[in-house]
C-alpha cells in the first residue's frame, strides 16, 4: 500500500518547497524516515513512489474511453477526478450539494475537495500506478495536488480533439450527465482553454507532454497511446497489481 506517512508527523506539515520534499521523501520511504524517526510510522518496506499518469484534454475529448483501454492493457489505477465527484453526490455528502451545483454550471470544484477525494484513493489502495483522469483541471488544482499528496506525474497525456467532435461526442454521451447539454457545455470549453490550457503548457515545457491526436477510431487513438508507456515498462511490470493479461508481463515459461 503506498501511503502519504508523513501526513502522521506534524512537523512536516508545512508547504514550503524543502518540507514538501521531505514530505515527498517520506511518503515514499526515503531519506526523511531517519530524521523523523520518532514521529512517523514505519512505511510499509520497500515503499517506492508510485507511477503517476495525469489524463488532460478536453470534455468529450475521449480520456475515459481510452483510460479503459490503458488498465485493460497496462493495469494501472484508475481515478477519475469526475466520477469521484459525482459519487459524492450521489451520496449526499456534505460537499455534495455545491458539487452539483458546479458541475451544473460547468464550473471547477475547489481544489482542496478534489484533491483530498484523491489522496483518500491513493492512500487506500494496493496499487502503485495510477491513472488520475480529469485532473488537474486548472493550475491552482496541480499545486494543490503537489502540495498536498507530494508527488509529481510521470506521464501526462493530452487528448487534442477539435471543439465541434467535442460537442458531438458529449451530446451523444446518454450517460444522463447533468451537464452533458449545450449550455453547460459551451460554458465547459471555454473553462476549459482558459484554466486547462495552461496546466497543459506547464507540462509541456516540462517535457512530461504527450500530445495525442483525438479524432479517429478508439483503437486508432490507442495505437498513439501503446508506445508512450513503453519507455515505463521495467516500472510498470513491478507493480503488484498488473493485469495477467498485460503484454507488460514477463512470460514465466
Ligand atoms: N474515438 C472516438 N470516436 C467517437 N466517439 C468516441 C471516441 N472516444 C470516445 N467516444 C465517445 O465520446 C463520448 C465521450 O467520451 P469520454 O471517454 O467520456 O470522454 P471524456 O472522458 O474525455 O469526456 C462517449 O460517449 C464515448 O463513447
Ligand atoms: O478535477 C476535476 C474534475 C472534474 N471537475 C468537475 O466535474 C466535471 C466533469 O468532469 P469529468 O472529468 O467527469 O468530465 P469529462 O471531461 O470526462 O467530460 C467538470 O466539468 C467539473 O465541473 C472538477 O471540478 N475538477
Ligand atoms: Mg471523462
Amino acid at each position: 500500500m503506498w501511503r502519504r506517512v508523513a501526513s502522521l508527523s506534524p512537523m512536516i506539515s508545512s508547504s514550503s518547497p524543502s518540507r514538501s520534499l521531505a514530505r515527498n521523501q517520506a511518503a515514499f520511504g526515503l531519506n526523511i524516515r531517519e530524521s523523523f524517526a520518532t514521529e512517523i510510522s514505519k512505511p510499509e518496506e520497500g515503499a517506492k513512489s508510485p507511477f503517476i499518469t495525469f489524463v488532460l484534454g478536453g470534455p468529450g475529448s475521449g480520456k475515459g474511453t481510452q483510460c479503459e483501454k490503458i488498465v485493460e492493457t497496462f493495469g494501472l489505477t484508475h481515478l477519475s477526478a469526475g466520477d469521484l465527484l459525482r459519487r459524492e453526490i450521489a451520496m449526499h455528502t456534505k460537499n455534495g450539494d455545491m458539487i452539483l451545483n458546479l458541475i451544473k454550471d460547468g464550473k471547477i470544484v475547489p481544489s482542496e475537495v478534489t484533491v483530498k477525494l484523491l489522496q483518500k484513493e491513493l492512500e487506500s489502495s494496493n496499487s502503485s500506478k495510477f491513472l488520475i483522469d480529469g485532473f488537474p483541471r486548472t493550475e491552482e488544482n496541480r499545486v494543490a495536488f503537489e502540495r498536498i499528496v507530494g508527488a509529481d506525474p510521470d506521464v501526462v497525456l493530452f487528448f487534442d480533439c477539435p471543439e465541434e467532435e467535442m460537442v458531438k461526442r458529449v451530446l451523444n454521451r446518454n450517460q444522463g450527465r447533468v451537464d452533458d447539454n449545450i449550455t453547460t457545455m459551451k460554458k465547459r470549453l471555454k473553462i476549459f482553454e482558459a484554466l486547462n490550457r495552461p496546466v497543459i503548457d506547464y507540462y509541456k515545457n516540462k517535457g512530461k507532454l504527450y500530445t495525442i491526436n483525438a479524432v479517429g477510431t478508439v483503437d486508432d487513438i490507442f495505437k498513439q497511446v501503446l508506445p508512450i508507456f513503453t519507455p515505463f515498462e521495467e516500472q510498470l511490470k513491478q507493480s503488484r497489481h498488473v493485469n495477467p493479461k498485460s503484454p507488460l508481463v514477463e512470460n514465466s515459461s
